[in-house]
Order: structure tokens, then sequence, then C-alpha cells
């Protein structure tokens, strides 16, 4: 965020409204603006100004999901500093920016030191009641920004957005290294390899549809999992532990969702695990997220992981870096000022980090991180589980691999139901329950994990059948005679068939 990015790599998050200006012209101007205040908020973290003049320029670059999170922490900036006003009797006064303190002249031998970030700078005399008009003022303002990017408040304090891939994220984090994929197909050796036999079932390849990249998809990161050699139906391939679930019931009276206010799983563990630090309770987490207690505990796991791991950059994480960074023509979410900012800062904050002075944990990052664990995410009424093999396996609605949830709720067993070939791609049904219905109800429903229009086998011919019909009818022919049908079979015309309109279509 700190380097200007290409105005072409822009993809606002908020869905368009009638009134929304042409951006064209001032679109340079305020990519460069955000890297800028960006490079000030590395030298000045503690200083609200900083935080809400970012939060302006995220609101107009429509990201209104980051320009909650930047408007949230000069809030919370403004909060403490007003908190500190009547300490210290008056030996204590803002700097001109008020992003640090100083002692009083006569309080200190050799003049104003300073406490916080580091800035030097000279005092005004300002009385406290002087002081305390700046900073509400400056706190009035940081909640204006914030609720214009609320668009349910005051309903709720929500807002809309669509995730998308943010410009700035470095090369690294939106391509997955061959040193990434080598970690994971040793654990795929560890799981699959047989006592006595180190070699394994399957691996991770690249280009997993094919090296003919679509849509300016950058096809060698799409990523599945092949059979390493014929195996028949039936063959056991491996158990897979998520490192990572929500707990999303019982809730009270052994209903299966977890309400509003509801406690909860009644496993006393969930959603710790046994090497958890008793200081570590994510049920403080499920307690205070409600209806995002799911995917906000699988974020504050990652987060933990992060820190235990000793991992700088979350995104640098072996877990997180693995899943896919795809987000194209996602649907419109609600995000949660509570659910997606609060909480994820008060649990960095439990864990250590300084949620304004370290970059590695911008808001974008944990939107980022939050996307990814979406569209790898796997549930069952209970659970909501990250598994960090089984998230490389791609969709099809004719799967030839298939999964159950084990005994303890978060690992998976998983098994060919098909003879496979060597170098076949394994494939699993991500929503069995639509696996009847037509090729139209399966592709939208299928858009809760892809990005796109389903690409499997099974679609892909059914979509080509569909084509042929339709231009039959349109040449108006009867029962696909003359109209080549036949030989449509598998063609890659199929990405012509009519699509369900969604929201974001007309963006
Ligand atoms: C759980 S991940 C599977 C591994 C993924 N291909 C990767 O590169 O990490 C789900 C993502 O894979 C892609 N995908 C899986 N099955 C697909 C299918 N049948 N058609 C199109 N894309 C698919 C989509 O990008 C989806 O968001």
């Amino acid at each position: 965020m700190d380097t200007p990015f290409a105005t072409t790599d822009w993809q606002p998050t908020r869905p368009p409204e009638p009134e929304d200006v042409d951006l064209t012209d001032r679109l340079p101007t305020l990519i460069t603006t955000l890297a800028a205040q960006t490079k000030t908020l590395y030298a000045h973290p503690y200083d609200p100004h900083s935080w809400l003049h970012r939060a302006k320029t995220l609101t107009e670059l429509r990201y209104p999901e980051l320009a909650v999170g930047d408007a949230h922490k000069a809030l919370l900036l403004c909060r403490t500093l007003l908190s500190r006003l009547g300490e210290g009797e008056g030996r204590w006064e803002l700097g001109h920016r008020m992003g640090f303190w100083m002692m009083r002249d006569e309080d200190c031998e050799g003049g104003g030191e300073v406490l916080e970030d580091g800035v030097g700078g000279v005092s005004g005399d300002e009385k406290a009641g002087e002081q305390e008009r700046r900073i509400t003022d400056l706190q009035s303002e940081a909640w204006r920004v914030e609720v214009g990017n609320l668009c349910k408040f005051p309903e709720a304090e929500e807002g809309r957005f669509s995730p998308r891939r943010y410009p700035w994220m470095r090369a690294e984090h939106r391509v997955r290294g061959d040193a990434l994929l080598a970690v994971s197909n040793e654990e795929f050796a560890a799981r699959t390899g047989r006592r006595g036999r180190r070699s394994a079932l399957c691996e991770v390849r690249r280009h997993a549809f094919g090296k003919s990249g679509t849509d300016g998809r950058d096809s060698p990161d799409i990523l599945g999992v092949f059979v390493t050699q014929d195996l028949p139906d039936g063959t056991f391939l491996m158990l897979d532990r998520s490192k990572t679930w929500g707990c999303i019931g019982p809730g009270p009276g052994g209903s299966v969702v977890n309400l509003r206010g509801g406690d909860g799983c009644a496993n006393p563990l969930h959603p710790n695990m046994a090497s958890d630090d008793a200081a570590d309770d994510l049920r403080w987490v499920r307690g205070r997220a409600g209806v995002y207690a799911a995917d906000i505990i699988t974020l504050c796991r990652f987060l933990l992981c992060c820190k235990k791991d000793g991992v700088a950059h979350p995104l640098d994480h072996p877990l997180i870096a693995r899943l896919t960074p795809l987000y194209r023509r996602q649907k419109v979410r609600l995000f949660s000022l509570e659910a997606d900012f609060a909480i994820p800062v008060a649990w960095l904050q439990h864990l250590g980090i300084d949620v304004f002075a370290d970059p590695n944990y911008d808001t974008w990052v944990l939107f980022e991180i939050k996307a990814r664990e979406n569209n790898n995410s796997w549930s069952d009424p209970l659970h909501h589980c990250v598994s960090p093999l089984f998230s490389l396996f791609n969709h099809s609605c004719e799967p030839n691999v298939t999964w159950n949830t084990g005994k303890d709720c978060v690992t998976l067993g998983i098994a060919l139901q098909k003879d496979v070939k060597a170098g076949e791609q394994l494939f699993v049904f991500y929503d069995q329950y639509v696996e009847d219905q037509s090729l139209e109800k399966r592709r939208d429903r299928m858009w809760r994990w892809l990005e796109d229009d389903c690409r499997c086998s099974r679609c892909v011919r059914e979509a080509a059948i569909e084509v042929a019909r339709s231009s039959a009818v349109r040449d108006g022919g009867v029962g696909g005679s003359g109209s080549g049908g036949g030989d449509e079979k598998g063609s890659l015309d199929w990405d012509t068939a009519e699509k369900p309109v969604f929201p974001e279509d007309s963006w």
C-alpha cells in the first residue's frame, strides 16, 4: 500500500452506486496519496490524523471495509488520548499532531520528553479544555467517515463489499511459489505414503485446468491434486486434520445454530486445541462474534498460528499462503465492524501485536485472509474448517473422490470413489446436496466457492449441449439435426452458455 500501483489494477470492493462519479482523472492522484499516507502512518502510527486521512482516501477509492478499519483506529487513538488527558495532573501534554505525549518542561529536566511514537515537536501551551475539543472534533470526524462506509448503519454496523484482489498485494503473496508446493507435496507423501512405502499416492500440480489460462487468470497458479499411480475404486487416500476450525454449535438447548449470544459448542475444548495456552482461549472470540463466530474464530486461529510460529507477515504462513488467492466476480457480501475489525484487532492486541505500528497486520491483510479462508473452507452443520491438504482439491460435479468427517469433527477421511489412472486429477464435490440439480442451479450454488462458473467436465459437457440446443432452436432446426450438436460435446465453447445474473454482473 506504500507504493503506487497501476490504475489498471484498481478494482474497488464497494458495489457501484448511481451517484458514483467517474474517477478516471483523479485515480492517479488518489493512488499516489494512498501510498504517501501509508508511509506517513509507518512514521506516525499513533497519530489519529494519519489514520483519518487514509480512511478518507480509501473511501474515495471505494474500499469501505478498509476505510472503516482506518477510521476506527483513529477513533481508538482518540479515545485513548481522551482517557489520558486527566492523567498526571497536567504534567503531560499532547504533541502538536497528537500522536505523542510530552512531559511539561517544568517537570522534566532538559525539556519535553517524547513518550510514544518518537516524534519530536514543540507542544503548544494549550489548556486541557482546548486539547479535549481538538480530540473530540477529530473523533466526530472519524466517526462520520466510519458510519459513512457502513451502508447498513444505524440498523447494523455493517457494510457491503465484494472481496477483490488488493492491487498493492506483493507478487509473492499473489502467486504460490515452488517451495510452497514442495511443502504441500511432502505433506501428501507423509499422509498418503503407505507403511513401508515412501511414495505418495497423489501430489499437487500447477495448470490444474490446462495451460490455456482464461480471462487473464494466472493459470500456472491454478493448483490441483493429481494421482501418481493407477488406483482402484475405494482406495483410502489419507486423513487430513484441520489445523483451524470454528465451531458453530450446538447452541443453547441443543440447537445446532449458534445464535447471536448463544454459548456455542458444548465441547469444552472447542474451538481451542489441546496444545493451546490457557491464555489463548478462543471461546472469548466465539462468545463475542455471535453469528459470525465460525469465520472469525478461523481467522483468529490463523493469527494465533502466525504468532506461535513466529511468522512476521501472515500471508507468508504456509497454512495461509497455500490458500487460493483468487477472488474474481465474487458475490457482494456484508462485512461487520465488530466481527471483521474490532474482534480480530482485540485478538491481535491480546497476542501482543501492535495493530497501529505493525503494517503486516493492516486491515487489508485481515480481509485477505478471510477471503482465502472463505474460498477454501468446508463445513458441516456444526463446524467450519480449513484443512490444509483438502483445500488443494478442485471441485467436480462428477467427482472421483469422496470425503467424510471423522469422529472428532475436524479430521477428514478422503477416499476414491472411482477407478483412476496415473496422472488423473482428483476431484471432490464441494456441495453434494446439489448433485442432482440442473447445470444452472449447480453453477449458482458453486459460486459460494468458485470465483467463476464451474469448469468441471460435467458442467462443460452440459453447457456445450445447451449451446447446441439453443443454436438449433435459433436456426429453426428441429432436434438439433444439422446443428453439429454432437461435435460440440466437450467443446470449449461452453462458456457462451447463458449465465445466472448476479448483482456484480452490472459492475
Ligand atoms: C479449494 S480451492 C482448490 C484449489 C485451487 N485450485 C488452488 O489453486 O488453490 C478452490 C478454488 O479452486 C478453483 N476451482 C476448484 N474447482 C473448480 C471448478 N470446478 N471450476 C472452476 N474453478 C475451480 C476456484 O478458483 C476455487 O476458488
